[in-house]
């Protein structure tokens, strides 16, 4: 038997072949595809994942007859696959549609730290070890060679990268050369284990149950009234806790509470060895109390609530009444997180349809067609996630699992939540957020198939999860589900969709606001159109649009208009809560007029321009054309032009200073670093515990919070001037999207909207809550200018020190590139820019980039060799 590998030896960036290995024989009845196995590579041993098992004849004769010699396969490293064939199949389109190495796609598809490490050590010779004496005392041997002959009988081993630290590379390659030279030591290739690692820790387990523990006890006692009339001769004997009273009533146990203080209860014991043998005997009731608990004890807390030495706890292991091992400590992610249980709802009508319609699709799969993906199109507040929860509560009951991806932020908040209290102990969470150990965890739950659910962040599309029924994308036009620095450079959507082709299953695209890519994808046909159009049990909150122009001319030049300021101060009268919103990306870089609500805008491509202080000019950063900077409106001729900027802080002291008494929250990157701030700002707000919460696009995020009824954005016209042609789309998504946090309790609620540009097709159209309106507009402007989707992008970035050189090369390579499109003959495409990155230099680095646009780029990426350039294929944005 043969199997083709692909090892983690080489350069991964660089496409290398499969390497195909010989199974020794014993090994053959054990070998799987996606196994982690070890094998020879040279003369080091390397890790490799079996992509492919050949049947001997067919792949072994040709190999044979061009006179490739085969090396048996090292070893398996794990016996349970860390890939599925399913998955491998992913990769394998993975790597083709976004121009990433195999071996690359596989590996990054792992859980981090799963990796083995090559290195080699050294060792002592069969011979050294049978001869100890003379190995020790070898004459001809330097002084150097006998200390390591002497390290390595008390050690065993030693890494030869460690002795280079040791001796520094000269004198260690010289030691090294006389090693080879002499018999006595050996060099063996070997393999390290990761970071992700099983969390181990003692724990001490009762070995002897029922009635021979009983009479155990008996013993015990026996010794401990024997020892206690040794102690004191003549006076009455002591009697300590019964089994029985231990057993029936815990609550009684003096022991229970682990500790000895109470036990005073008993009469005192006198002797130090009645003293020691009381404790041995609270230590069994306390072990007996945990067998139901689940929780063992470690030796080290169990000699503490006794008081024993961890001898005297020995002296039990000793009589094989406990025994101390080593056991599993699982990393929960989960832990000490209120996940209050849920029942289902009685679904509406709307959600019923919903609800058919994808089961309808699992059904379909099931006859072997492969069903087309569902858009859950549903209003903020119509009760998605009610649906997503039930589907998975039907695919579940047929013995299937499901996955379920939401935005990274989510994950850490209200999502978990409802998920995990719909399936107790049946769901795993993958996020970049857990710690390797966390994640290794979970992911071994999932392999296991100890669990129902998978949710999480874009990655956890990659985790093995057996029976694969469903999968579900919340929010699926989140920018979050793109991975945009590191190769492979995926979307999560494009490879759920093709993971449902794969395995024939639904795929569920649910949000409130599709993105337009996704939308125009339905109305082609390609996917199914599934609406919730409206709210449960209320209705969309009422959007008022407050012209900022108006207020200027009315001298009214505070950041929180009257109208805001009104709404606040109800809003705290009332004892309700208000979130106010502000989006500080690309902050003080767009040009507004602030008496027309002009902003300036590139000639060649309708995308505002951004001001670049250093040199002075406006710049285009999609095609690279560049303007003398403005000093008055073109427009209106009006000298207030101005570069817009705000923060959160800067909302956070002008609300305090209007209203003293109001508690305020911030919640934005620096205010929430981790996963655990986030978590306890949503709960104090959630429990009432703050008023008005302030915070950037990340609180625009799935939030469900009953109490809120004011919603204000401070400033929209930041996100509707960032320069880039998905700048709309994402304005609109996220005023949508901050608009549906309010008003979704009990209470009716209104929502603000504070803009220098009441006209702009977004702000009215997100005012309305009208999808549709939005996506007719925004299309056209896509088709005109042969955006995506009537075109494909792919985005070049390459980075420098030197600007000059930067430039330079971004340049050659454009040239390049248009050369290639046309000896191809590429129609339709096209090259855009070079020019600077939006962020021109990050760490000391510059970065120029250009788009190719064209209705294909495959063949063009196909041909294009360019190790040292970033390629975003697909981008979710031109910047
Ligand atoms: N059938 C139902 N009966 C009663 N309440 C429901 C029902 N379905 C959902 N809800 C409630 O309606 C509220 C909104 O639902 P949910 O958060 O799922 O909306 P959503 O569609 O995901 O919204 P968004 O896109 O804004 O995140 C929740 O509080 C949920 O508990
Ligand atoms: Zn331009």
């Amino acid at each position: 038997m043969l199997v083709e590998v692909l090892t983690t030896a080489g350069r991964w960036n660089t496409e290398q072949p499969l390497l195909t290995y010989r199974v020794p024989t014993a090994l053959e009845a054990r070998l799987r595809r996606g196994q982690l196995i070890a094998v020879p590579y040279g003369d080091r041993l390397d890790e490799g994942i079996v992509w492919r098992v050949l049947a001997d004849d067919e792949a072994a004769i040709s190999l044979l007859e061009e006179g490739i010699e085969l090396r048996d396969l090292s070893s398996i490293l794990d016996e349970t696959p860390a890939l599925l064939p399913h998955q491998l199949e992913l990769a394998r389109w993975l790597s083709e549609y976004y121009a990433t190495s195999l071996a690359h796609t596989v590996f990054n598809m792992l859980t981090p730290g799963l990796l083995q490490r090559s290195r080699f050590v050294l060792k002592l010779s069969q011979e050294a070890l049978e001869d100890a004496m003379r190995s020790a005392s070898s004459q001809d041997a330097s002084l150097r060679l006998r200390a390591l002959l002497g390290l390595l009988h008390t050690d065993g081993s030693l890494d030869v990268e460690q002795l280079k630290k040791m001796l520094g590379k000269t004198k260690a390659q010289q030691l090294l050369k006389e090693i080879k030279q002499s018999n006595l030591i050996v060099r063996e290739p070997e393999l390290v284990e990761g970071r992700a690692k099983i969390r181990l820790r003692r724990a001490v387990r009762l070995l002897v149950k029922g009635e021979e523990l009983l009479i155990w006890r008996e013993q015990l006692e026996e010794r401990l009234r024997h020892a206690e009339s040794e102690a004191t001769a003549g006076s009455e004997v002591p009697h300590s806790v019964s089994a029985s009273q231990a057993t029936t009533k815990a609550s009684a146990n003096p022991w229970s509470l682990g500790t000895t203080a109470s036990a005073t209860l008993a009469p005192p014991v006198q002797s130090k060895a009645g003293l020691i043998i009381q404790r041995q005997l609270a230590a069994l009731d306390l072990l007996q109390q945990s067998l139901n608990r689940g929780s063992p004890w470690t030796p080290a807390a169990l000699c503490r609530a006794t008081d024993l030495t961890e001898r005297q706890l020995r002296q039990l292991e000793d009589e094989r009444i406990i025994s101390i091992e080593r056991q599993e400590l699982r990393r929960d992610p989960l832990q000490g997180r209120a996940l209050p249980a849920s029942q289902p709802l009685t679904l509406t009508q709307e959600q019923e349809q919903a609800l058919r319609a994808v089961l309808d699709a699992v059904r379909e799969g099931e006859q072997g067609t492969t069903p087309k993906p569902i858009l859950l199109h549903g209003v903020t507040g119509s009760g998605k996630t009610e649906i997503y929860l039930q589907a998975l509560a039907a695919i579940i009951a047929q013995g299937k699992r499901g996955v379920i991806l939401v935005p990274e932020i989510a994950l850490t908040t209200q999502a978990v939540q409802r998920v995990a209290g719909r399936f107790p102990d049946r769901v795993a969470i993958i996020h970049s957020e857990l710690s390797v150990g966390e994640r290794y965890d979970e992911w071994r739950r999932i392999r296991a198939g100890q669990v129902d659910v998978v949710i999480g962040s874009r990655s956890a599309l990659f985790a093995p999860l057996p029976d694969l029924g469903l999968i579900i994308i919340d929010e699926e036009h989140e920018a979050a589900y793109k991975q945009s620095e590191l190769k492979p450079t995926y979307h999560a959507r494009e490879a759920a969709l093709k993971l449902g082709e794969i395995l024939r299953i639904p795929v569920v695209l649910g949000s409130a606001t599709p993105a337009v890519e996704s939308y125009h994808r339905a109305e082609r046909g390609r996917y199914q159109l599934v609406e919730l159009k409206g709210r449960i049990g209320t209705t969309l909150p009422p959007v008022e649009i407050v012209d900022l122009r108006v207020e200027l001319r009315a001298g009214h030049t505070s950041i929180i208009s009257r109208r805001l300021h009104e709404g606040l101060t109800n809003v705290l009268e009332q004892g309700q809560q208000a979130i106010l919103f502000l989006n500080r990306r690309g902050a003080a870089s767009c040009i507004l007029c602030r008496d027309c609500g002009y902003t300036a805008l590139c000639e060649h491509c309708d995308i505002p321009l951004t001001y670049h202080s250093t040199e002075r000019v406006l710049m285009c950063h999609y095609c690279g054309a560049q303007s003398k900077p403005l000093r008055y409106c073109p427009a209106c001729q009006s000298a207030e032009i101005r570069y817009f900027g705000l923060g959160t802080e800067k909302v956070q002291r002008t609300i305090q200073k209007m209203f003293p008494e109001a508690r305020l929250l911030r919640w934005d990157r620096d205010t929430a670093r981790n996963r655990h701030a986030h978590e306890a700002l949503l709960d104090r707000f959630a429990s009432r515990q703050a008023d008005i919460l302030i915070g950037t696009q990340m609180i625009a995020k799935g939030l469900d919070l009953p109490g809120v009824t004011l919603v204000g954005v401070v400033s929209a016209d930041i996100a509707l001037n960032l320069p880039d042609y998905s700048s709309p789309e994402r304005a609109f998504t996220l005023l949508t999207q901050v608009a549906g946090r309010a008003g979704r309790g009990s209470e009716a609620g209104h929502v603000i909207i504070q803009t220098f540009n009441p006209e702009h097709f977004c702000i009215d159209t997100a005012s309305r809550h009208n999808y549709d309106e939005f996506y007719r507009m925004e299309i056209e402007t896509r088709e005109r200018y042969g955006y995506p989707p009537f075109r494909q992008f792919v985005k070049f970035t390459y980075s420098h020190s030197n600007r000059h050189r930067c430039q330079l090369e971004a340049m050659r390579f454009s040239e390049r590139l248009t050369h290639w499109i046309n000896r191809l003959g590429l129609v339709n495409t096209d090259i855009v820019g070079p020019a600077p990155a939006m962020l021109e230099r990050v760490r000391n680095k510059y970065r120029w980039q250009m788009i190719a646009r064209g209705p294909d780029l495959h063949r063009l990426l196909r041909v294009v060799d360019a190790p040292d350039w970033e390629i975003d294929i697909d981008p979710i944005s031109a910047l």
